[in-house]
């Protein structure tokens, strides 16, 4: 038996999804972490708020914060027109390694890239190392302590332009208060909140969307 829970849901994957095919790889993710082990994926009832808020957007250039096993990054990407990119950052190295293992199984490794390090050392750093001009949708789904700090973050490194949509997990935690509070009332932001569940449970939880005005 593979020694991490993360292990064991790549093992699950590649043993049992279509190679390619990542939709597959997003439903057996999802059959492995509904029925065998909880996983903090963002799942299949946040993914289609996601899908929906993604499709609206129709962005070319993406930014992640927060890989994880690489389930949302496979959610984005798959849905990405030609030429688009996704940027993730995950600062554990042992999941971006299964990450970048089942977003390969799953045929998006073309449009997804990597970083591997902590937010707050990346993104500074997205401009110079990373040809980034600026983000047309963020997905944010890292620790809840640092949204608020990394949104301002991305604000002072120039990476948002006007209508750039910041889509945020996990907004029913309190450690994300002071991010809610901040892009619902700075005059920055134009927001929507999505009510839904966590993953693979019924315990309440939300999406927030936040469209910056520039
Ligand atoms: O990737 C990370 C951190 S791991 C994923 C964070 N996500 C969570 O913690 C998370 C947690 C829960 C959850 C856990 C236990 C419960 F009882 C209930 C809920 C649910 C979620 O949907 C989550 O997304 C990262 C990357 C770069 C950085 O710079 C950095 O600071 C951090
Ligand atoms: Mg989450």
């Amino acid at each position: 038996m593979a020694e991490t829970r993360e292990q064991r849901i790549l093992e699950f994957v590649l043993q049992n999804a279509v190679h390619g095919n990542p939709q597959s790889v997003l439903d057996h993710i999802d059959k492995y972490c509904r029925e065998k082990e909880w996983a903090m994926n963002v799942g299949d009832e946040k993914g289609l708020i996601l899908d929906n808020v993604l499709q609206e957007t129709n962005p070319s250039t993406v930014l992640e914060l927060g890989t994880y096993c690489g389930y949302s990054a496979i959610r984005i990407a798959r849905l990405l027109k030609p030429g688009s990119l996704l940027l993730t950052i995950e600062m554990n190295p042992a999941h971006a390694d299964v990450a970048r293992q089942i977003i390969e199984f799953a045929g998006v490794k073309d449009k997804v890239k990597i970083l591997q390090n902590s937010t707050e050392y990346i993104i500074p750093k997205l401009k110079a190392e990373h040809g980034v001009e600026h983000f047309d949708f963020v997905f944010i789904d890292h620790f809840g302590n640092r949204y608020l700090p990394d949104t301002k973050l991305l604000e002072e490194c120039c990476v948002l332009r006007k209508g750039t949509v910041l889509l945020a997990d996990n907004v029913s935690f309190p450690m994300s208060a002071d991010f809610l509070e901040y892009v619902r009332t700075s005059g920055h932001y134009d927001c929507t909140n999505y009510p839904a569940h966590l993953e693979y449970s019924d315990k309440p939880d939300a999406m927030e969307r936040a469209v910056y005005r520039g």
